[in-house]
């Protein structure tokens, strides 16, 4: 695992025993969201215009944003734009975003919400239905292949979608292997064009996986999208969403920017 994502998971897990003795299994469940009927982030890329806009207050390799936008008026905007989903970020001490957030989101908003986080245990997964995402996001370079399947079986169970995310063609192999078993073909898998250990990102990681991907699995490109027509191009190869944040929360108005560049992807 690369040191950042070992440094994130090492403290999701100090975390997550607070979480834990605060809020029971049981609580999280009687929960309003909890027995909510999700919606289909699978469906909403396919039939939408294939952004993922995330809102994300901060980053490790960027700091903070500074956007002045409320979280509302950032995933209304985001909605009123033509967002196909909302990713939310709710890792607290990386990223600056809370369970809260995901639930305001949830209450402001009716498209799918992916819940951006570190997963690494299932009551995450019983946390992210509580607040009232629709999709998970499961990172192969954090988990192995059994982590993998125990999380996602129990993802789907409670009716969320998974957005596998992967940055090299080991983990790419190794979501196919894992996902060869499920009677389900709505999941998805992005490639994320960070690198980790320099912290750049290179669109060529999505296109140099692309050809390795599974049949009839929708492809997402995450990651340093700041460009239009680089979106026109990643979809005449193949792919069908494109996660993109920065560019978006680095404007006072992220819900404008995006409007601007959905137009921009349809001209
Ligand atoms: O964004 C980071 O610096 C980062 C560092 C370590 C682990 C994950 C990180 N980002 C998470 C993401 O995947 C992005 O927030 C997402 O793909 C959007 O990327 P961008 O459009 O470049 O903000």
């Amino acid at each position: 695992m690369e040191d950042i994502l070992k440094k994130i998971t090492n403290q999701t897990a100090q975390d997550l025993k607070v979480r834990k003795d605060k809020t029971s299994l049981s609580q999280l469940r009687e929960m309003p969201f909890y027995s909510r009927q999700t919606l289909s982030l699978h469906n909403g890329l396919k039939n939408g215009s294939g952004i993922i806009a995330e809102h994300k207050r901060q980053s490790p390799s960027k700091g903070s944003f500074n956007c002045p936008s409320s979280l509302q008026d950032v995933v209304k905007g985001y909605e009123t734009a033509g967002a196909s989903a909302i990713s939310c970020l709710t890792d607290q001490p990386f990223f600056g975003g809370t369970l809260q957030d995901l639930l305001e989101a949830r209450n402001a908003i009716n498209i799918p919400i992916l819940r951006k986080d570190f997963i690494i245990d299932l009551y995450q997964i019983h946390e992210a239905k509580a607040y009232g995402a629709d999709a998970i996001l499961l990172i192969a370079a954090c988990l192995n292949n059994e982590e993998l399947k125990t999380l996602s079986l129990e993802a789907m169970n409670l009716g969320l979608e998974i957005l596998f995310e992967v940055h090299e063609l080991e983990e790419l192999n190794r979501i196919k292997t894992v996902t060869t078993s499920f009677n389900t073909s709505k999941f998805v898998i992005g490639v994320n064009n960070r690198d980790l250990k320099r912290f750049k990102t290179d669109i060529q990681n999505s296109k140099d996986l692309l050809p390795h991907f599974p049949e009839n699995v929708l492809a997402i490109s995450e990651s340093g999208i700041s460009d239009p027509e680089i979106v026109k191009e990643l979809k005449t190869l193949g792919f069908e969403g494109f996660l993109i944040g920065e560019n978006f929360m680095k404007t006072n108005d992220p819900g404008t920017s995006c409007q601007q560049f959905i137009k921009a992807i349809k001209s």
